[in-house]
């Protein structure tokens, strides 16, 4: 069997560690680079070593090295180091999955453009359930369009560094158009003073920052005499590196094109 060429950017990152983890508990997966930024603690140490494994394959913080073996990057890093590596990757035809989240309309617009050339799952959130939820959402939100108020709510660790979640604003993405509604002109992210009574035809958002909490969504559907929550709830990241691994190997025969986890999963 021909083992897919994984090399993982933000190998020192939350996400890095239990994809280097996946990647080499994988049967049908090599790890043969691992990239962190210039001034990492740990460059040059085997990727393996916080798991108290030798790998073969140090850390490196320069492209060539460390995804030059590569047939595939995962990718969770921050928006500026992804379109970074996006662009080696475009140069050497290497195929890509972005977990990345926070990027602005350019950078999805960069993303977009790349996969003219090279294959990329590019999804918020990779975990099974979190995807399943979204078909869930279509419907409700079909049912509850008129006369019920939609929130999302989420709540991650205190170390991350965008807000609200990619996750978040893709639910409010799939509610919104499963109603007819613009995202961009619907959304609201903050209330604080006089904010007089609600509008109806709002999406609003609430972000909570706290601990160790994995991830958590939740989208309420508050009408009058009943509400409705649909809640998700990630306890670990192996999820999220599982559903990368499964992108990796829908990528396996495209040649180029923009993917979600959606059509990973078949659900659309
Ligand atoms: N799609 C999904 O399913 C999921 C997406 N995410 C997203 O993945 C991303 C990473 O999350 P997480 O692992 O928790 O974050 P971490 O901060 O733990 O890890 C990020 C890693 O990327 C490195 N990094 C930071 N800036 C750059 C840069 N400019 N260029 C290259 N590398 C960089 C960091 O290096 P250093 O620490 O040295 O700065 C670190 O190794 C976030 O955007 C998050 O929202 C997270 C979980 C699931
Ligand atoms: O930063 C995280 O941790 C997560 N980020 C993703 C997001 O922004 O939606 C996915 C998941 O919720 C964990």
């Amino acid at each position: 069997m021909n083992k897919m060429k994984i090399a993982i950017a933000g190998a020192n990152g939350r996400m890095g560690h239990i994809l280097i983890e996946a990647v080499l508990k994988a049967d049908d997966a090599i790890l043969t680079g691992a990239l962190d930024v210039a001034n990492a603690s740990g460059l040059g140490n085997d990727a393996g070593l916080f798991l108290g494994e030798k790998t073969g394959v140090s850390i490196e913080s320069d492209m060539d090295k460390a995804f030059g073996n590569a047939e595939y990057v995962i990718d969770f890093t921050r928006p500026a180091g992804t379109l970074e590596h996006l662009a080696y990757c475009v140069e050497k035809r290497i195929k890509m999955i972005i977990g990345t989240t926070g990027f602005d309309d350019n950078g999805k617009k960069v993303i977009e453009e790349a996969s003219k050339i090279i294959p990329i799952v590019f999804a918020p959130n990779m975990s099974v359930g979190v995807n399943v939820t979204m078909k869930l959402l279509e419907i409700a939100a079909r049912n509850f369009a008129e006369g019920y108020d939609i929130e999302v709510i989420e709540a991650h660790h205190r170390h991350k560094v965008d807000a609200p979640s990619g996750t978040a604003l893709k639910m409010g993405e799939v509610i919104a158009n499963a109603i007819g509604r613009d995202l961009a002109e619907c959304a609201v992210y903050s209330r604080e003073g006089i904010t007089g009574e609600r509008d109806p035809s709002t999406i609003g958002f609430s972000t909570i920052r706290g601990g160790d909490i994995v991830g958590d969504h939740t989208v309420l559907f508050a009408g009058t005499g009943e509400r409705i929550e649909i809640t998700h709830k990630s306890a670990s990241r192996a999820t999220y590196a599982q559903g990368s691994l499964r992108a990796a190997r829908f990528l396996a025969d495209k040649t180029n094109g923009l993917f979600d986890m959606q059509d990973v999963l078949h659900l659309k």
